[in-house]
């Protein structure tokens, strides 16, 4: 499938409509996703990153439908993972000599994935190649946004930026551009791609929007590696990231909690009446951790300005599934953000510490000790609770 971008510069990935997990079970895909790969044609013809690893065999007779292979004057990689490198292999196979451009971390990256020698030539920041027609692919080194070896390619003359993972979502659509897509789904992808993927960089993103920002490059198309490419002001999605990687929040109170037989989720439920019946006027939702979808949690806790986190004592300890999300909190090292945890029990009674334990290691500030019930809530419990909702925000 080929289909235009601008000019000579045509988009010739893959739309990966089933996809539903990503990076494992790290990442779950449930609009799919897209691998962006593009073969831009001026007197020299580039590609631009390619698709994953299953998808290879289909995007080589793809791109030999759309040119002689040998026609290929250059590769470049933008970054080294699998999703966008996948079909390297196959495709130096037929073309071996062809130079591959990429950053000296990507060449460790891929050939650390495909044991191939490859006739890679390393450029840094500022470093570009003529392609003719009187324009160049200028390199921006990304490093740590999200790998090492990250790196985004800027064509003059046609003024896109090629940014690999930075500004895209995971999100299969025909359309392929921002302006002809649901832009509430579109946005919504953006934030939980940010929040998941690329929270704990946000200082560099920060940096690094400054620095291409201060170049005063003109940009008229941002063309990720994923999801829709942004030609109706691009600017926009950058706008966002500005707003999103200084330590983001709304207004926004996030319950988590876990329970085997449904006394946690009776706390927290009087917890979130508790904060409403305060006369706070924040937004407050509750989450079950083991019945919700992880990277979901994740964004909710990105927006949170608070989050209060419960679960009963099981073996002296958390259940696994709030076991496995604070473990993702932790990772992202979220910032400026206040916690709180609650939980029932039966005999010894430890979640509430470990809870307090986790969520101070997380970065997390703690606004009280926690509460914790033993058994299930009674009446009186569950006053405590609804008092103990109210001081968490007003401590
Ligand atoms: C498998 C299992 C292990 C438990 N281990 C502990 C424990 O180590 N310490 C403790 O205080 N309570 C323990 N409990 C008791 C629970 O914490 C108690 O039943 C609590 O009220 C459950 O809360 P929930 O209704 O939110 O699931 C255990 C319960 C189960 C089912």
């Amino acid at each position: 499938m080929h289909i235009p971008v601008k000019n000579n510069v045509s988009w010739v990935g893959k739309i990966d409509w089933e996809l539903q997990k990503f990076h494992g079970d790290e990442y779950s895909t449930t609009k799919g996703s897209t691998y962006n790969s593009y073969l831009i044609r001026e007197e020299k013809n580039v590609l631009i990153d390619s698709v994953w690893k299953p998808y290879a065999k289909e995007f080589v007779e793809n791109l030999k439908a759309e040119i002689p292979l040998e026609k290929i004057d250059f590769i470049i990689a933008n970054h080294g993972e699998v999703d966008h490198s996948g079909a390297l292999s196959e495709l130096i196979r037929h073309i071996p000599n062809v130079p591959v451009y990429c950053t000296e971390n990507a060449v460790k990256s891929l050939t650390g994935q495909y044991h191939e020698k490859w006739n890679f030539h390393t450029v840094k920041t500022g470093d570009s190649i003529d392609i003719g027609n009187g324009k160049k692919l200028v390199f921006v080194e990304m490093k740590m946004l999200h790998w090492p070896d990250s790196m985004a390619t800027y064509m003059t003359g046609d003024n896109i930026l090629f940014s690999n993972d930075a500004f895209g979502q995971h999100y299969a659509s025909n359309s392929l551009f921002n302006d002809l897509v649901d832009k509430g789904e579109l946005f919504e992808e953006c934030l939980k791609y940010y929040a998941n993927i690329l929270t704990p960089f946000s200082a560099l993103v920060d940096k690094k929007i400054q620095e291409v920002l201060s170049l005063k490059l003109p940009i008229d198309i941002i063309a990720p590696s994923h999801g829709v490419i942004w030609r109706d002001n691009p600017i926009q999605i950058v706008q966002k990231y500005i707003e999103w990687c200084k330590d983001y929040q709304e207004d926004q109170i996030t319950i988590l909690y876990d329970t085997m037989w449904e006394g946690t989720r009776h706390m927290a439920e009087a917890i979130a009446s508790g904060i409403r019946d305060s006369g706070c006027t924040s937004t407050v939702k509750v989450f079950n951790i083991s019945k919700s979808d992880k990277n979901d949690l994740i964004t909710e806790v990105f927006k949170a300005k608070h989050i209060l986190v419960g679960s009963p004592t099981i073996g002296k300890g958390i259940t696994h599934a709030t076991a496995g999300l604070l473990e993702m909190i932790e990772g992202l090292r979220f910032r400026n953000k206040k916690a709180a945890s609650f939980g029932c029990y039966g005999w010894s009674g430890e979640a509430v510490a470990k809870l307090n334990k986790l969520l101070t290691a997380s970065g997390f500030e703690l606004v009280n000790d926690g509460l914790k019930a033993l058994w299930e809530p009674d009446g009186t419990t569950i006053d405590q609770c609804k008092a103990f909702g109210k001081s968490v925000i007003n401590p």
